[in-house]
């Protein structure tokens, strides 16, 4: 006998109604109480100040109508008594108390929306360095790189760069709420004493419905944001690429205009038909249902007040004011301007804040050893730093980068690493800032793991530069003291480091020297040539050791170099770094030969390790890229098959 089924399809509705209520749970309740939640940051006294000056400015217009109603009851008694009647004296009072009303109303409004602006301030300011600290949280780079981090991140902080939608436009539009809701509460007392009680809660409920359609219509398209994250950021790089000068050169050279161009409108134009589909199908059918029923609730109130007038139930002031009540009222089942897109657009980005939170929880629980937090002794190394049988392959990648290397770098000497593009320098340097942590093996410095250290401390012991070095747009002297920001800046070692990079003479000559901004987007600014940026770098690297550092890492110092430039560096490198740890990456053999000591990397492993003349005579892999480079250089070519003589005397632009 086979065993019961359960009816797959009643399985599977209740299964798709469980989905949608925790989606209308999260998406309706709990992104309504993160704002709640939010709103002690902007401080006690505010937002109870506030939350009362809302229920006032709430009650205010309910307060007007109600005042002009009696006033306009009163009036055939006022008339039939004269101008000298009691009847008349109430009617004035009336209009004078309607008059304060509706002035208090219009001169609080304002004062309202400057006490909105400083609770909005302070939110968001809370919120900004919550997210920039979670962004700064991770020791290594890797939730840089990591898709889903940067998609919580970029929605994260989208909210923030812009002008509305903020999470305290969104605190500021729940204490709106309160204004609202107080009138609707009010109105529907209003309505009930001056019609009837089903009258009032029948435009309750009509209203709630409209509000319903709109809101809700509002939430679901919201949604659509997300989907369209990745496309979005699509758009935002098109569009950042056709603005910076760099590209600018490629673009036109290689004639990329159309290009590009076509590109962006294919990406525009499929976020924007995703939008219109969705908006279609998230606002039409539901707008049409509630605001049919809506209708017939608000009409049945209608109705029900002519009905008990023309009857006499109810007398002309309970008619103006059951009237005007309910015209009110339904003015509030529509879009709230102040309230609604801000709060919308803040919950979805403080979700994102709260998903980025744990997407970093979650990618800090898989790290092999949670980050130290030791002192870093000042001398470190004074023995070596030694990779042993280091192992390692990004995140999210499955390709061995480095296969339980072991490379030593003692303390106090000049090691030089030499290998193809490829084999595993750069990711060695990685390793050694602890950008990325090695999937195994350890790196040691003097014995002790360099994972137990403070991240902070340890990078400030190396000057680093990376092929990939930034050129920021900042004054040539704060290009230099970037290498060392937590040291106060100091001009003497910025010029000694300036001068052992070898570009101290050309910045002096600069307009304003030292000062002088290294962008032509500034005023009195200059752009450097790239073998000039280059030695820029070399430069951050030299302060970072007049800073304390102890260790110097230049990972292809001399790729902009004219040959004659990079040969000169070469030959004073060795020198000039004398008792200070240093590790040197370069694909050009040629340029390394003064190291005192020479690795070879190939396939993530060491495959060779010795002195340039021990190497030569080994006759191994070494020499014969050495052999190779050096005869392509001897036929007047670089190591890259650059021109010698176009080299010579003038840095690569
Ligand atoms: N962020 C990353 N994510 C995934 N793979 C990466 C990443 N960075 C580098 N790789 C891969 O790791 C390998 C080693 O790269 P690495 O930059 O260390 O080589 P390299 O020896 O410095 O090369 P080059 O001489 O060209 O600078 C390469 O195959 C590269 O594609």
């Amino acid at each position: 006998m086979t065993p019961p089924v359960a009816e797959p399809a009643a399985a599977t509705a209740l299964q798709a109604l469980r989905v949608t209520w925790s989606h209308w749970i999260e998406e309706a309740v709990r992104s309504r109480l993160r704002i709640v939640r939010l709103l002690p940051s902007g401080g006690w006294g505010l937002v109870a100040f506030l939350a009362a000056f809302n229920v006032l400015l709430g009650l205010l217009p309910v307060v007007f109508v109600v005042v002009t109603s009696i006033l306009v009851g009163g009036v055939p008694a006022a008339i039939a008594g004269g101008l000298d009647s009691a009847a008349w004296e109430r009617l004035t009072a009336l209009f004078l108390l309607a008059s304060a009303v509706f002035l208090a109303n219009q001169v609080l409004a304002p004062v309202a929306n400057a006490v909105n602006l400083r609770l909005r301030r302070r939110v968001d300011g809370v919120l900004r360095d919550e997210a920039m600290a979670l962004m700064l949280r991770p020791v290594g780079i890797g939730p840089l790189e990591d898709e889903r981090t940067l998609d919580e991140l970029s929605e994260t902080v989208r909210n923030f760069d812009r002008d509305w939608g903020t999470p305290g436009q969104a605190c500021v539009g729940m204490l709106v709420l309160v204004a609202r809701y107080t009138r609707l509460l009010a109105l529907v007392v209003v309505i009930g004493v001056a019609i009837a009680w089903p009258a009032g809660l029948a435009v309750g409920v009509a209203v709630l419905l409209f509000r319903y359609g709109q809101r809700g219509g509002l939430r679901k398209y919201s949604r659509v944001s997300r989907e369209v994250v990745g496309r979005n950021r699509e758009i935002e790089y098109l569009h950042q690429v056709t603005m910076t000068a760099v590209a600018a050169k490629e673009i036109r050279l290689f004639g990329l205009t159309e290009w590009l161009a076509d590109r962006y409108s294919t990406a525009y134009e499929a976020v924007q038909q995703h939008k219109e589909r969705a908006r279609r199908r998230v606002y039409l059918a539901p707008y049409l249902v509630l605001t049919s029923v809506g209708v017939v609730f608000a009409g049945f109130a209608l109705v029900l007040a002519a009905e008990l007038a023309t009857s006499g139930r109810i007398d002309l002031t309970e008619l103006a004011l059951g009237v005007q009540a309910v015209v009110l009222a339904i003015a509030l089942g529509g879009y709230y301007a102040e309230a609604d897109t801000s709060t919308q657009y803040a919950m979805l980005s403080l979700s994102a804040l709260q998903r980025l939170r744990a997407r970093l929880d979650e990618l800090e629980a898989g790290q092999r050893r949670p980050p130290g937090r030791d002192p870093v002794a000042a001398s470190t190394p004074s023995a070596a730093l030694v990779f042993d049988s280091v192992g390692f392959h990004y995140p999210g990648s499955s390709r061995t980068v480095l296969d339980g290397i072991d490379l030593e770098l003692p303390a106090g000497q000049c090691t030089a690493v030499v290998g193809v593009n490829g084999a595993g320098k750069t990711t060695l340097v990685k390793l050694l800032t602890r950008l990325y942590e090695p999937t195994s093996g350890t790196v040691r410095a003097d014995g002790t793991d360099i994972a137990g250290f403070d991240p902070v401390l340890w990078r400030r012991r190396i000057g680093v530069i990376f092929q990939d070095f930034v050129r920021y747009e900042l004054t040539a002297a704060e290009n230099i003291e970037l290498g060392a920001a937590h040291a106060s800046a100091d001009r003497a070692a910025v010029l000694r480091a300036a001068e052992r990079a070898g570009i101290a003479e050309a910045l002096l000559a600069l307009p304003d020297g030292l000062d002088t901004p290294l962008s032509r987007a500034y005023p009195g600014g200059t752009d450097l040539s790239g073998g000039q940026w280059q030695r820029i770098a070399i430069a951050r690297a030299f302060y970072a050791l007049e800073a304390g550092a102890t260790v110097l890492v230049l990972d292809e110092p001399t790729a902009a170099l004219d040959v004659r430039a990079e040969m000169a560096f070469f030959e004073r490198f060795v020198e000039m770094t004398r008792g200070v740890t240093s590790l040197l990456i370069s694909h050009r053999f040629s340029s390394v030969r003064r190291a005192d000591h020479i690795v070879v990397v190939d396939g993530g492993r060491v495959v060779e390790r010795g002195s340039h003349d021990e190497l030569i005579e080994a006759g191994g892999h070494y020499a014969r890229l050495f052999a190779l480079q050096a005869e392509r250089f001897a036929r007047g070519l670089d190591a890259d098959g650059d021109s010698l003589e176009a080299g010579v005397g003038e840095e690569s632009r």
